[in-house]
């Protein structure tokens, strides 16, 4: 499939219906090096405005480097989005077409936008002409404002560091969780699913993020703003509802950092089998200031108003129904209770 253009997708987001032309010209195959059929396709998916236009003078930089240490070994297939979800589109073409790896260049908004496109209406994408067998390498070039995700595996901020990792090749699986809303629809998430006070931090950070990580603190205070801690019910691995009273904040991690570098799912391994529920319960605005380096070292969880619990799976909905309690999944925000999220091990396969 080296040579051939990519056909134009008939996959839709969402219930739109226009079709995606991966030969348009915001993608470059082979970008500037000599394309071969028997090299296996390497789709670089780069959101050239990450990290306030970081990525993509960062992407610009690095492209000479990456022709060099990967274009004897692939096709490198260079593909630049034009706004949100077009990494999911661009994802779920490439994989179809039998790529052998995407790789995420940005932060972890695209790399959750890119998971979402190993997956089609709830189930994995495969390759039409390889079929199931052949599976799409994940992989990671980690060049956004936070980028939490790269923290959980210790790698470097350094994106000369993860092309390194993926021309040595070495793959593992990894599990990947999944998130529903009251709609049943199922979306993905690779580092942390959390609600209340944090989603809603998330939410307010992510308009702010021209300000580097600064976004976060400047979110969870507006967060604080109207912020009461509720009772909440949650339901473990199909069990029975336990009301968790007074919650300030509720986290699902796959991965152990949200926010920046807050390790708030410190037990949290992404090839475990499991999700890892951290509950901040009835904290107060001074209990961030006092224990605000517990949250960031993941000491947090010997607290005594921290309640932890490994699952595989856990619903969440709130005792007296309000309608605005924050879920966000992979720092974008998903809406409000109820969610239900579970676990998929061993779902995919990463450059690690
Ligand atoms: N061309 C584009 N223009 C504007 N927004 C885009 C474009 N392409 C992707 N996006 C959106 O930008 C969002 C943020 O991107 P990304 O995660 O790469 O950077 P970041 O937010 O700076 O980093 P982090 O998520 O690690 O804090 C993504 O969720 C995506 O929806």
């Amino acid at each position: 499939m080296a040579t051939a253009m990519l056909r134009p997708s008939f996959f839709a987001r969402g219930d739109q219906s226009s079709a995606l032309d991966l030969s348009s010209d915001r993608v470059s195959r082979n970008a500037g090096g000599s394309s071969s059929r028997s090299k296996r396709d390497f789709v670089f998916v780069v959101n050239p405005k990450g990290a306030n236009g970081r990525t993509g003078r960062e992407w610009k930089k690095l492209l000479p480097f990456i022709r060099e240490r990967l274009g004897p070994q692939c096709n490198i297939c260079e593909s630049m989005t034009s706004g949100p979800f077009h990494a999911v589109d661009i994802t779920r073409e490439a994989i179809r077409e039998g790529a052998e790896a995407v790789i995420a260049v940005g932060g972890d908004g695209t790399l959750h936008e890119v998971v979402n496109g190993f997956f089609w209406a709830g189930n994995p994408v495969t390759s039409v002409d390889l079929g199931p067998e052949h599976s799409t390498t994940l992989g990671l070039i980690p060049l956004g404002t936070g980028s939490d995700f790269a923290r959980t595996f210790g790698w470097k901020n350094d994106p000369y560091d993860a092309v390194e990792r993926i021309a040595r090749g070495l793959r593992s699986k990894i599990d990947v969780g999944v998130i529903s809303g009251s709609s049943g629809e199922k979306h993905f998430f690779i580092n942390v699913a959390d609600i209340h006070l944090s989603a809603k931090a998330g939410y307010y950070a992510s308009k702010y993020k021209r300000f580097g990580n600064l976004c976060y603190v400047i979110g969870a205070l507006r967060a604080f703003i109207g912020h009461n801690n509720w009772d909440l019910k949650i339901k473990v691995d199909d069990g029975e509802w336990e009301v968790c009273n007074k919650v300030t904040a509720l986290c699902i991690g796959n991965a152990k950092f949200f926010g920046g570098g807050m390790k708030i799912t410190p037990t949290a391994d992404p090839s475990n089998g499991n999700l890892e529920v951290v509950i901040l319960q009835d904290f107060k605005w001074y209990d961030f200031v006092l224990k605000l380096h517990k949250l960031y070292n993941g000491s947090h969880i010997s607290e005594k108003n921290v309640y932890t619990r490994s699952v595989k799976s856990i619903e969440i909905a709130e005792v007296t129904s309000r309608g605005d309690i924050f879920v966000q999944s992979d720092g974008e925000h998903f809406g409000f209770l109820p969610a239900k999220c579970l676990i998929l091990p061993a779902a995919i396969e990463i450059f690690t």
